[in-house]
């Protein structure tokens, strides 16, 4: 059993796994930015900011990010916070992370440098001992303990066996292509909000699973040019977290589809507090696939509804019937 986990962001995923895995682990810390929320972890074994009704297993204690309290003897160090945050983040308590595993949950791409999470933390920490857990994981459901099945993904596979007990509360499967794991969760961030506008306006199942298995497409023809791992297409992170989510609401990418499809919100829509990874991302992927001379149609309609420079139907009309074709008009008068 491992000793300590560190766990850096006491937000939803943070916190879920803290007590998922907290029965796995002799000690979980996870370090948060709020005085209130460390004292409330603490003294009350809840986090009112986003469990409030769950009360924390007692081998979980929480600490201020500010001082790093006690990471240094953590044998494995989990980073679930933001993608836009995880450079700076790493960048702080690099001295800290020497001879760890580093865990990352975090589903999305810095931009304009298109590196994933995992790119950014060995850069930040020069540690190549890196591991990706990705999967259809909603973070309310993993932190009551319902079944859910996720992916590591690990460059050295032993590190993934040294995992496969601290996660042994999931349905595992495994890739060795780290980079492709990663990618698999931030792209269907960007189809699931492209998911939710479409329902805005088209809401039959017909119309609904067709613009799915076009964007299942795309996402299939960008790994099969980046990915090592001919199985990717049938794993948790590819897969299942697709389907999860572009299909339920729960999601707050596909939730912020529906938003901007049914004029709730204008766009481009940044809304302080509430993490939207997929319209972060939607711009990088694109230039990620011309990087390797992948065309993504879908995606760029789905980045020119959220940016304002297309609506819904015109983006459904181009999808259908191709792009506008330019016809010379006859003018025809009269008499
Ligand atoms: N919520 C979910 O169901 C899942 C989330 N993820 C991924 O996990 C990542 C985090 O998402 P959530 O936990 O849902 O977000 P969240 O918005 O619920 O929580 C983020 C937490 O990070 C903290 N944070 C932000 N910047 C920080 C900093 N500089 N230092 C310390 N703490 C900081 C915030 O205070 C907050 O507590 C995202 O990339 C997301 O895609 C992955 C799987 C499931
Ligand atoms: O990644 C997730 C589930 O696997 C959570 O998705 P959202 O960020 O869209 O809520």
């Amino acid at each position: 059993m491992i000793s300590r986990v560190g766990i850096i962001g006491a937000g939803s995923m943070g916190t879920a796994l803290a007590q998922r895995i907290s029965s796995r682990a002799e000690e979980v810390i996870l370090y948060g930015r709020k005085q209130e929320v460390v004292n409330s972890i603490n003294d009350e074994r809840c986090n009112p900011d986003y469990f409030p009704g769950l009360l924390l297993n007692p081998n979980i204690r929480a600490r201020l990010i500010a001082g790093n309290h006690g990471l240094e003897d953590c044998q494995a160090v989990l980073i679930a916070v933001p993608s836009s945050e995880v450079r700076s983040i790493v960048h702080a308590i690099s001295h800290d992370l020497a001879n760890k595993v580093i865990i990352t949950v975090s589903k999305g791409l810095e931009y304009p440098s298109l590196k994933t999470m995992s790119e950014i933390i060995f850069e930040e920490s020069n540690n190549p001992n890196i591991v990706c857990i990705s999967g259809p994981n909603f973070a309310d459901e993993i932190a009551y303990g319902h079944i859910a099945g996720a992916t590591i993904g690990a460059a050295d596979p032993s590190l993934s066996t040294m995992l496969s007990d601290l996660f042994g509360g999931f349905i595992l499967d495994f890739s060795d292509d780290l980079r492709a794991v990663e990618l698999c969760g931030v792209l269907k961030n960007v189809y699931a909000i492209g998911a939710g506008m479409w329902d805005s306006v088209y809401g039959n199942y017909n119309e609904h699973y067709t613009f799915l298995n076009m964007c299942y497409k795309e996402m299939c023809r960008f790994l099969r040019e980046i990915s090592s791992d001919r199985e990717i297409f049938t794993k948790f992170c590819c897969f299942g977290d697709f389907n999860l989510t572009a299909n339920v609401d729960k999601s707050r990418n596909r939730t912020l589809g529906l938003m901007v499809g049914k004029n709730i919100i204008k766009t481009p829509y940044l809304e302080p507090g509430v993490t939207f990874e997929g319209s972060k991302s939607v711009e990088g992927i694109i230039e990620l696939g011309a990087r390797h001379g992948i065309d993504m149609p879908i995606a760029t309609l789905i980045s020119d509804v959220l940016n304002g420079r297309s609506s819904i139907r015109n983006t459904v009309e181009t999808l259908i019937r191709g792009p506008p074709r330019r016809t010379s008009r006859r003018v025809v008068r009269a008499g």
